[in-house]
């Protein structure tokens, strides 16, 4: 069988993944906001038609390929090194003019390249006309009108990428003067990419070096901008002759739009409401579809209690099957629809593009910290997963601010730690003020990473914040495929966590409740008795110094969601009985000192292992848990302290 690799090319956020998917049948992250696709590992997939295998690589988004930032050099390097057989350019048709800088440099490094326009329709909507025959014949290379979210134009697609098209014979067109010395400088070089590249960026030739100057001195600016202003005309002089653009109502509505959502006086307090709507959903809608699978649960330890006494089933086998599994395990699953509806809703938010405002509201509050606003996007991406989150820091151009990005985004109250506000909320706080105490925590969330970002950058991250450019990519409306994609995605992963890890847990537990032989089971006498109560003084300043939340503590290390199923295996009984064996042990002030710990300490082993991979140093692994466990115990000591002097205990 033949084999033809197929690399996928463009700026950020002009759908790549998406196409990438749509191809491949593969879910990476899909999102509305530029530079997601950031990994240093490279995303493959394949397919096969007929004879031939596509062997598909998604690249990180790129404005250019000749700057400097870690995207565009895995860009360029994967380009000159790999050769991929064809380079597909995606280009998003409602912002020709700033996508055609890449093809222009994909044409110049010389490579057999597809042009492929994306986003068609919101072209359409802004009266975008564009001719692509015309376009392809200026280009020299071949022209394919696509939907990547859809089978639009992918037939199409397959077949030209199938035809193994040329290296385009076309090339831009610079001035009379800069492109004598280009020619000149691509005889010493070797090819006219290098030279290019030579000349915007130094070289150790003298020749070269002399040219630069040369250039410097007639254009009066660096060799950067000649080059950049040039592409530009040439840009501008192609879409002069093949875009038409009508006046169409469409036009600048995200810009309308954002007028108020991102306005001084709005902005901040909008993105308040929005929170505060999407936890008051998750709570009320998810509540009654909560109480359905919990009573499923119930039937089902019921049924199994019953069916093991038939059998006259030793006890150890029945409290195994009903304290262990099935109050573990289920204990979690309960809280499935919660955790789908708060994916649901962050997806929705991701990909409408409101995800990239926040950026920016943020970003004025965060400036006076010192901060960038940039960085919380991976913060907000926290609400859902910390590990995805730490790695989208990666969008962060300087070391100091991802590193900063990384050490307060675990903060993020993420989904796992859902189910412990959902039990313990539901439990201590009636009606209207459940969604308000989420939400509390939620904030407290931010406020502490905040704290914590600024004491960070006056010691340890010293120095000035660098600028970004904060993109605001246009508003979408998120399919329903997409989001549901999103969020099964991510629910079925809770649901895989729920066997992996915390069937394990909750097994272990259960064991360790049970031994030595004959004490009662999770009795103080048995090993998990002894382990907690050692711990249990520790928390005993925060409100919950009993041992059975050590032990949920201890546990949560592994997976926060293991927090609620440790309860549910240590009392052996399901949601509905857990109620009432939490209510003696927690006040409503201890149980909401409790939450705020458990939405500060150290986050779960895969967050821990992703900071570890993502900085490189065990220094600032340490630093995290430690640090993270240290804050956790004094924001729930100044919480429960200060409840307790002020009457609320
Ligand atoms: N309506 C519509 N939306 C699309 C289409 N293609 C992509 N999108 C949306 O555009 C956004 C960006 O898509 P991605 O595939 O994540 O973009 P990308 O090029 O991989 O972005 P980076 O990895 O950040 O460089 C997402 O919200 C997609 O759902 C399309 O053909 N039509
Ligand atoms: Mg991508």
């Amino acid at each position: 069988m033949k084999k033809i690799t197929v690399a996928l090319a463009g700026n950020p956020n002009c759908g790549k993944t998406t196409l990438f998917n749509n191809l491949t049948g593969m879910r990476h992250h899909v999102g509305n906001w530029p530079g997601k696709t950031v990994t240093v590992e490279r995303k493959e997939g394949k397919i096969v038609y007929d004879d031939t295998i596509l062997e598909i690589v998604d690249l990180p988004g790129t404005y250019s390929l000749s700057g400097r930032s870690l995207e565009e050099e895995i860009a360029v390097e994967y380009l000159l090194n790999e050769k991929p057989d064809v380079v597909v350019n995606i280009a998003d048709a409602a912002h020709l003019e700033r996508n055609l800088y890449v093809t222009l440099q994909l044409i110049e490094l010389g490579v057999p390249m597809i042009l492929v326009l994306n986003m068609n329709r919101y072209a359409d909507a802004e009266g975008i006309v564009i001719n692509t025959n015309l376009l392809s014949e200026m280009l020299g290379i071949p022209v394919v009108q696509i939907e990547a979210i859809d089978e639009t134009g992918k037939d199409g697609l397959i077949r030209e990428i199938l035809a193994r098209p040329d290296p385009s014979r076309k090339s831009i067109r610079y001035d009379h003067e800069l492109e004598e010395h280009v020619r000149q400088a691509a005889a010493i070089t070797g090819s006219r990419w290098s030279a290019i590249q030579a000349l915007i960026h130094g070289s150790e030739e003298p020749e070269i070096e002399s040219v630069r100057t040369h250039l410097a001195g007639i254009y009066g600016v660096q060799s950067g901008e000649i080059f950049a202003d040039q592409r530009y005309g040439f840009i501008a002089g192609i879409l002069h002759e093949s875009v038409d653009h009508m006046e169409a109502g469409g036009k600048n509505q995200s810009e309308r739009i954002d007028r108020i959502v991102t306005s001084r006086w709005f902005g901040f307090p909008i993105f308040l409401a929005v929170m505060y709507l999407i936890f008051q959903i998750v709570f009320t809608v998810g509540a009654p579809i909560m109480d359905l699978i919990d009573e499923g649960f119930g039937l089902l330890a019921g049924f199994a209690s019953a069916g093991l006494a038939e059998i006259a089933a030793p006890d150890w086998v029945a409290s195994l099957i009903c304290d262990g599994i099935i109050g573990g395990v289920g204990s979690v699953v309960v809280f499935l629809p919660n955790i789908f509806l708060l994916f649901m809703l962050l997806a929705i938010l991701e990909d409408s593009g409101y995800l990239a405002r926040v950026a920016v509201i943020m970003d004025r509050v965060m400036h006076k910290l010192g901060l960038h606003g940039k960085s919380f996007i991976p913060m907000i991406l926290g609400f859902g997963c910390s590990v995805p989150a730490i790695m989208a820091a990666r969008t962060l151009g300087t070391k100091r601010e991802r590193f900063l990005t990384i050490m307060i985004t675990p903060f993020m109250s993420c989904g796992a730690r859902l189910p412990v506000y959902l039990l313990l909320v539901g439990i201590f706080f009636a009606g209207w003020s459940q969604g308000l105490v989420m939400f509390s925590l939620y904030l407290l969330g931010i406020l502490v990473a905040l704290i914590c970002g600024l004491l960070l950058r006056k010691t340890l991250f010293k120095g000035e914040s660098s600028a970004f450019v904060l993109e605001m990519p246009p508003y979408r409306l998120p399919t329903v495929k997409g989001v549901l994609i999103h969020a099964g995605e991510r629910s079925s992963e809770f649901l895989r966590k729920a066997g992996v890890i915390i069937f394990p847990a909750v097994l272990l537990m259960w064991l360790l409740a049970s031994l030595p032989f004959g004490v009662e089971y999770a009795s103080p006498e048995s090993l998990i008795g002894i382990a907690g109560s050692t711990v249990a003084p520790v928390f005993a300043p925060l409100g919950f110094g009993f041992a059975e939340a050590a032990i949920a503590i201890l546990m949560g290390l592994v997976a926060k969601e293991v927090v609620v199923g440790a309860f549910g295996t240590l009392y052996g009984v399901g949601e509905e009985g857990l109620s009432d064996v939490l209510m003696n042990v927690f006040t409503p002030l201890s149980a909401y000192s409790f939450m705020v710990f458990i939405l500060l300490y150290m986050p779960c082993l895969a967050a821990m292992f992703t900071i570890k991979q993502e900085t490189r140093s065990w220094k600032m692994t340490g630093l995290a848990a430690f640090g993270m466990c240290a804050v956790a115990w004094v924001v729930s000591f100044v919480v429960y302290q200060g409840g307790v002097l002020l009457g609320f205990a």
